[in-house]
């Protein structure tokens, strides 16, 4: 049974394609409230394993709950807000219709959808391009415009995979604002990523490596753990060779 205090719990989950196995015996939980970080090399698993969570594909072996439902489970789809790595979006539509598209999906309607779609907007600092066919936005515009739809329905569940890829410097650190303060009044944040000092602002971190789940905790034990100095150091220590 799932931990009822949990967002997020998965139990000894297994996934294959074909004969390959791409994770093993991975058991997790995600407390509400957490911006919990997945860490790992390329091909570790990290982007098969938040397709799980987020109910996108299905575990080979073992279960995950989210709000205490076995995934995937059509029902949680508006408290799940997910964006992908690779941007589904409809590029021969302006930004406006893309959002006005997914607010119908989740059910956002009249002035609280055009609440919505100026605040998100706002919030990944796209709000000049509203009107622009996306086939015209840049690669880091496409991905903010992503992040944007993935908030759009005030989902308690964020699952994101690296969502600041291609953002510059300035803007990554107004969207983390933006998550943080999310995360303040009590969304939960479950995020891959590459980037160290994205790493160092989660509560918890999982590493992962040949789809297996090495270690997890806050990253201060997990760099004292490996006996490194820095998160980056224990970061090539889990992912690499343990020397
Ligand atoms: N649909 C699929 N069919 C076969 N193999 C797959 C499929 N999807 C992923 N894989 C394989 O699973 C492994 C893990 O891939 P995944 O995308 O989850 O890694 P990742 O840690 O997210 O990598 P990256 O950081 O580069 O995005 C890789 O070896 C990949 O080739």
């Amino acid at each position: 049974m799932p931990n009822a205090d949990s967002v997020l719990t998965v139990a000894k989950v297994g996934k294959k394609f074909g004969s390959k196995t791409v994770l093993e015996d991975i058991t997790l939980e995600v407390q509400p409230g957490e911006t919990f970080g997945l860490l790992g090399p390329s091909g570790s698993g990290k982007t098969t394993l938040v397709k799980l969570l987020s109910g996108i594909d299905q575990a080979t072996s073992g279960q995950v709950h989210v709000f205490g439902k076995l995934m995937p489970q059509l029902s949680l789809m508006k408290q799940i807000g997910y964006m992908a790595q690779s941007d589904a979006l409809y590029t021969e539509l302006s930004a406006l219709e893309n959002l006005q598209f997914f607010a119908a999906i989740y059910g956002l309607k009249g002035t609280k959808r055009r609440q919505r779609i100026t605040e998100v907007m706002d919030i990944v600092g796209l709000s000049e391009h509203l009107h622009k066919r996306v086939a015209q936005y840049s690669g880091g515009m496409k991905r903010r415009l992503s992040l944007a739809i993935s908030l759009l329905h005030e989902p308690p569940l964020l699952i994101l995979d690296e969502p600041t890829v291609g953002i510059d410097p300035l803007l990554r650190q107004s969207i983390w604002t933006e998550l943080k303060s999310l995360n303040s009044r009590g969304t939960t944040i479950v995020m891959t990523t590459h980037v160290m000092d994205e790493a160092e602002k989660c509560n918890r971190l999982g590493m992962i490596r040949d789809g297996r789940l090495l270690a997890v905790d806050t990253p201060e034990a997990l760099i004292q753990s490996a006996s490194k100095n820095s998160l980056e150091e224990a970061f090539i220590y889990y992912g690499g060779g343990q020397s």
